[in-house]
């Protein structure tokens, strides 16, 4: 784990910082009328702490994400790409809101942008 990385972590508020985070997103995507027909039988704040343990994860911070493997849990909810944008765009509004800065934001998204090959599986 490098310092670089470590800081990374410490600019979103550290576990704190990325559950409250982690909590508004699976609020915005539960309330997107493009997507929240996805979280309807969801147990929010079970995934808000998933999600928070994986941000955390690939900041460089001190946590494991424990849960199951992306391509496993979303394989065959049919999530297309606009789907997938939708979240991203749910991601930023949540980042924005909590004030994190852009080139902040960025590092968090490039980090997961590669797991769209394992989550869209309709164009
Ligand atoms: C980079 C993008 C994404 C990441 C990092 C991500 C991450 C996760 C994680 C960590 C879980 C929890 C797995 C577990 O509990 O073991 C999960 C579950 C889930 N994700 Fe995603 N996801 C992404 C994109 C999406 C998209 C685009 C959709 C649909 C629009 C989606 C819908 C769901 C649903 C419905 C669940 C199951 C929740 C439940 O247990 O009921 N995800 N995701």
């Amino acid at each position: 784990q490098s310092a670089a990385t470590s800081e990374l972590y410490q600019s979103f508020g550290e576990q704190a910082g990325l559950l409250a985070l982690s909590t508004d997103l699976v609020d915005r995507v539960s309330s997107d009328p493009r997507i929240a027909g996805f979280f309807e039988k969801t147990n929010r704040a079970a995934l808000a702490k998933q999600l928070a343990d994986q941000f955390c994860q690939l900041l460089g911070g001190p946590c494991r994400y424990a849960g199951v493997d992306m391509k496993t849990v979303h394989q065959e909810m049919g999530i297309s790409k606009a789907d997938f944008h939708a979240l991203v765009e749910d991601l930023q509004a949540a980042m924005a809101a909590r004030h994190i800065p852009f080139s902040v934001q960025n590092q968090l998204l490039a980090r997961l942008a590669p797991m769209h090959r394992d989550i869209i599986e309709t164009p």
